[in-house]
């Protein structure tokens, strides 16, 4: 049987196929326990514990994919979503609907100008010449400013698409500027580049059909990925603190929630358990000790299961 063929009947879940959501979105099928085998070089992989087909596309065509209903799920970039929607916009059937935000793939898509050139504001590049791999968005961000500039008759910007390595078009005369990602800030600088406007932030988001064809299955997926993620942001925190001290203490462990107490045996004392954002475990431990709690523990969470 052809593989596409054996794909029917089945919920297909788009993943990027390269580029920087990859590895990470491997990650979160194997932590949802999405077993399949791909082989060398298939972009269409069959799971083998669900009624699922994966299909690995790339990362800018899956809200096409989904947002025509041809796909179900899918994991890409909310700028690439924001590209789809300024190109094809949404009707009551079609486009996606964000489910989830997956936290990784931070970025910013931001208009960059050589850094020692003599353009400042976006404005000044209206009426130019702008290269990027976001046609759509730039455009629409070019449309605004033009509309809002003085000059009568109103200037055109030319917006001209790349697929990659965006950040040399000004460099090589192609460009007065460019709309391009940004995270580190790296490859900016290394180009001679600066930032002058940011048209959005962006990170990777689960997204769905409109109409996918299995909304359990759908449901099931957002859940074990939402517990995955869930697992990545937080460590449990116990510790042992006096009873006097329990206010000022769940100050600083709210909790996702709320904080499991315990009693000890001890009389006067008692033991908190209490999710805490990994990035913020070292300063919280810290406050803990300098109220005079003991005994604290912190453990990874290999899994869970949570609301949003
Ligand atoms: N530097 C970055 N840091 C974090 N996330 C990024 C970065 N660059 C891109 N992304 C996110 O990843 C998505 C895919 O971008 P990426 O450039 O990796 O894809 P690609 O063009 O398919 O791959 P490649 O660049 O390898 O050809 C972007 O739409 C954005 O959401
Ligand atoms: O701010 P930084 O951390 O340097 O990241 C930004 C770079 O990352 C992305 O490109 P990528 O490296 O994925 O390759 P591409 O240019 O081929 O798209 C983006 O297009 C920038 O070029």
């Amino acid at each position: 049987m052809e593989l596409a063929e054996s794909l029917d009947g089945r919920l297909l879940f788009a993943v990027p196929k390269k580029g920087r959501l990859h590895q990470a979105c491997l990650d979160l099928l194997s932590g949802s326990d999405i077993q399949y085998h791909r082989h060398t070089r298939a972009d269409i992989a069959l799971v083998k514990n669900l009624p699922m087909g994966l299909v690995f596309l790339p990362a800018a065509d899956i809200p096409t994919f989904v947002g025509e209903g041809r796909v179900d799920l899918g994991i890409t970039g909310r700028d690439q979503v924001a590209e789809h929607e300024a190109g094809t916009p949404p009707t009551p059937t079609t486009g996606v609907e964000e489910v989830l935000d997956l936290g990784f793939g931070g970025c910013k898509l931001q208009v960059q100008v050589p850094a020692k050139g003599s353009i400042h504001r976006p404005e000044e590049l209206v009426g130019r010449t702008i290269v990027t791999s976001f046609t759509n968005l730039t455009e629409a961000y070019f449309r605004d400013l033009e509309g809002a500039a003085e000059e009568k008759p109103r200037l055109r910007t030319t917006v001209k698409y790349v697929g990659g390595s965006v950040e040399a078009a000004c460099a090589l005369g192609v460009a007065n500027g460019i709309v391009d990602l940004v995270e580190s800030g790296a490859t900016m600088q290394a180009a001679g580049l600066k930032a002058i406007a940011t048209v959005l932030d962006s990170t990777a988001v689960l997204v769905k059909s409109k109409r996918p064809s299995d909304p359990k299955l759908v449901d099931k997926i957002a859940s074990r990925i939402r517990g995955v993620i869930t697992a990545q942001k937080y460590v449990l925190c116990v510790y042992n603190v006096e009873r006097s001290k329990l206010d000022q203490a769940c100050k600083i462990t709210p909790g996702k929630r709320a904080p499991t107490i315990n009693p000890l045996e001890e009389s006067g004392w008692v033991a908190v358990n209490v999710m805490v954002t990994r990035k913020d475990i070292a300063v919280v431990m810290d406050e803990l000790d300098a109220l005079g709690a003991c005994d604290i523990l912190v453990t990874k969470i290999d899994n869970s299961r949570t609301q949003a």
